[in-house]
């Protein structure tokens, strides 16, 4: 037996051991929950306490019996720590048996080279055998690294021969076998393997606004999820599980990332996308369509003062004095005092319904002073009636109506004016046939945004103390400030995005100007290019085509050493199509067949007529079958072991930014793609593939 061959005994019997205080820590939680309810001071109290232990409790009875650490630091000092996922002890009070990867002391883990140990001796990393839910995580191997040996040295490991997928293959290292797996179900945190330039994103100070520009696959979603996660952790009380929204772009796209922050023990978290998101706030859903102009325009940063303008148009100066009888008296106020207390608010621009108070106010006020100098002192009682009265409300209705977002914008829709806009902008605007009330007018995607963004004229809107927004490239100016608006004055952002994948018309060019729409123009902007989802020879290929796409990005590169790259023409797309499919679900992980969007249903349909069972884009359920085909207008932030791309002509002809969806497309294979066309290549593809 080898000294590695020793280490790996001590460190099952030491997994035993953690696993036996997981388990009485989950026996605690759960006599906590009973106790705690009990010991509450009152009943909203023992509400709150019970909520927090019972969902504590939850965590970690639903803990997955997966590996409880994966990694060890052995520090200069004689001190050692192990990592996991969650802090584990024998008591709240014990030094823990694994320290939480988000702790300080983890840091180094991520962080430490041979040139800059930060005090580490050793950094151990566990591979462990996959676990099927249920059975105890099998520990198959362990890596060291000695950062205090000269830096040539390579690590030393030890380990049983692992199963299929398995990540305890420290053959090819294990941090690299964990990169280069085949992927299955959804998407998985990175816990065990966040690189340096990763982690300083995950764990930059809380009121630091990041923008990462990230090449495909280079960990951006990761890296947010991350972030939240510790976010969560290190500031908990600024921080909390409502202070948090993740956004992101698709229904799809949610569903594949949904397990990433519950596996790091973090439930409850918010994570939508932003027309939902705004949906919710305005209380309506889409029920028409834009035409492409008018989406156009209503997406433009322009519509926001538009639509200011719109709102302050109805303060009217006042066209009469105000007068007041009260009881022997009739107190009056000459029309430009009153004139003077409305251009008075207008100028210190309050929301318009706290501008509608503070005119009253005004009013009050100035009804008070000549009160007061007649009849002596009036009491705040005097003033809450005052402020009720007939003429004074009245007068404030017709210098500072109330008014609902609706209302507004059915107004501006039916007959749009404003001079920030062409003559041609205004004609899209404009609505050919408009509701005979507001009440009842059908609100389209980007109305909805409107309506958000004059409700928060009418009042500003309560915001997160952090949002990360990953695919931001793709957010129009309006999105970007529904966005920013959402973030508290003291919140801050995470930024992800990457200008070479944006397909929306009004996607960003310029991340400054894009992080002004959204709010904090400052932000740290950060690139990354390391890629690992994509293996080198699909980064070369889509490389080749980023020289094409004109944005000011720098290339991907990846770091694995895997990958196959095939393109094919053919003469039957469908029959080739499901031969590939075949062929590829002879292998291990996922089957991706991006279709162009108005080939989906044939494809779909030729796959399930030859016997071969698809699912839907984001169905990550267990059992879902293993081939999934999607429309490329909803390949964004997934990804699959094996893609196959049809026919990338008509991906690129489909809309105006169709080389930029093209690009989104090839970048989704996590081991192999495959092109296959019956139509000659488009150019950027064909020059870049060299093939005629
Ligand atoms: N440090 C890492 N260790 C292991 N896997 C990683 C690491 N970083 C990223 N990955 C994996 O690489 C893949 C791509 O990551 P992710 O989806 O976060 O990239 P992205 O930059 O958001 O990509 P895209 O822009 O194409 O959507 C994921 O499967 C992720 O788990």
């Amino acid at each position: 037996m080898t000294p590695l061959d020793h280490d790996l005994t001590r460190e099952r019997a030491f997994h035993d051991t953690c696993r036996a205080a997981l388990e009485r820590m989950v026996g605690a939680a759960e006599e906590r929950v009973v106790t705690g309810e009990d010991v509450a001071a009152s009943g909203a109290d023992a509400e709150a306490l019970g909520y927090h232990l019972r969902s504590h409790a939850k965590a970690l009875r639903e803990e997955e019996p997966g590996p409880l650490f994966f990694g060890r630091l052995d520090h200069s000092d004689g001190r050692h720590h192990h990592i996991g996922r969650r802090r584990i002890s024998t008591h709240p009070a014990e030094p823990p048996l694994v320290v939480d990867w988000r702790a300080p002391v983890a840091r180094a883990f991520y962080q430490a080279r041979p040139d800059d140990p930060q005090g580490v001796r050793v950094r151990r990393r566990f591979g462990w055998a996959p676990h099927s839910r249920g059975d105890a995580a099998d520990l198959t191997g362990l890596e060291d690294e000695h950062l205090d040996a000269p830096p040539t040295a390579e690590p030393t490991g030890t380990g049983a021969s692992p199963g299929p997928g398995a990540y305890g293959d420290t053959s090819r290292g294990l941090l690299a076998a964990e990169i280069e797996r085949p992927r299955v179900g959804p998407m998985r945190d990175i816990a065990a393997t966040i690189q340096p330039e990763q982690d300083d994103l995950v764990r930059a100070p809380l009121g630091t606004s990041l923008c990462v520009q990230g090449a495909p696959g280079t960990g951006k979603t990761a890296v947010g999820l991350h972030r939240a996660a510790y976010l969560l952790y290190t500031h908990p009380r600024r921080v909390d599980r409502g202070g948090l929204l993740i956004l992101g772009p698709n229904r799809a796209f949610l569903a594949y990332v949904a397990e990433v922050l519950p596996a790091l023990g973090e439930r409850d978290v918010r994570q939508t996308t932003v027309e939902e998101e705004v949906a919710r706030a305005v209380g309506h859903e889409p029920r028409a369509e834009d035409t492409a102009a008018a989406a156009l325009v209503k997406h433009d940063a322009r519509m926001a003062g538009v639509l200011r303008r719109a709102l302050y148009a109805r303060v009217a100066a006042p066209t009469g004095e105000l007068v007041l009888p009260d009881g022997a008296y009739r107190w009056r106020v000459p029309v430009d005092e009153l004139a003077a207390a409305v251009e008075r608010v207008r100028t210190d621009a309050p929301p318009y319904a706290v501008g509608r108070e503070r005119v009253r106010h005004r009013f009050v006020r100035a009804l008070r002073d000549r009160a007061e100098r007649r009849a002596g002192p009036v009491g705040a009682a005097w003033e809450r009636r005052v402020a009720r009265a007939r003429p004074v409300s009245r007068l404030v209705d017709a210098c500072w109506p109330k008014v609902t977002p609706e209302q507004v914008l059915a107004e501006v829709l039916a007959d749009p004016r404003d001079e920030a806009l062409s003559p041609a902008e205004r004609a899209a605007l404009r609505l050919p046939r408009p509701s005979r009330s507001y009440r009842s007018a059908r609100w389209t995607a980007a109305d909805l945004l409107l309506l958000d963004e004059l409700a928060a004229l009418l009042e500003r809107p309560a915001g997160y103390g952090h949002i990360v927004v990953d695919e931001a490239q793709d957010l129009s100016p309006m999105q970007c400030r529904a966005v920013a608006r959402r973030t508290a004055a003291s919140g801050s952002l995470t930024v992800l995005g990457d200008l070479a994948q944006g397909t929306t018309p009004w996607a960003a060019r310029d991340w400054r100007e894009h992080l002004a729409h959204l709010g904090r123009p400052d932000a740290r902007i950060t690139a990354l290019t390391a890629g690992y989802r994509v293996p080198g020879a699909v980064v070369d290929l889509a490389n080749r085509l980023l020289g094409t796409l004109d944005v000011d990005v720098p290339p991907a590169r990846s770091v694995r050493r895997d990958g196959e790259v095939t393109v094919r023409r053919v003469h039957r797309l469908e029959a080739a199509v499901v031969d590939a499919v075949r062929a590829a679900l002879g292998r291990d992980g996922s089957v991706g067949v991006i279709t162009p969007d108005a080939a989906y249903e044939e494809l779909r349909g030729a796959l399930t007529a030859a016997g071969v069972a698809t699912s839907h884009p984001g169905d990550v359920t267990a059992g879902t079958p293993r081939v999934t085909v999607l429309p490329a207008g909803l390949a964004k932030g997934l990804e699959y072991d094996h893609v196959v791309l049809a026919e990338p002509a008509a991906v690129v002809e489909a809309e105006a930014r169709g080389a930029h969806r093209l690009y989104v497309a090839l970048t989704r294979a996590v081991s192999r793609l495959e092109v296959l066309h019956t139509r000659p290549l488009p150019r950027e593809l064909a020059d870049a593939a060299g093939v005629g």
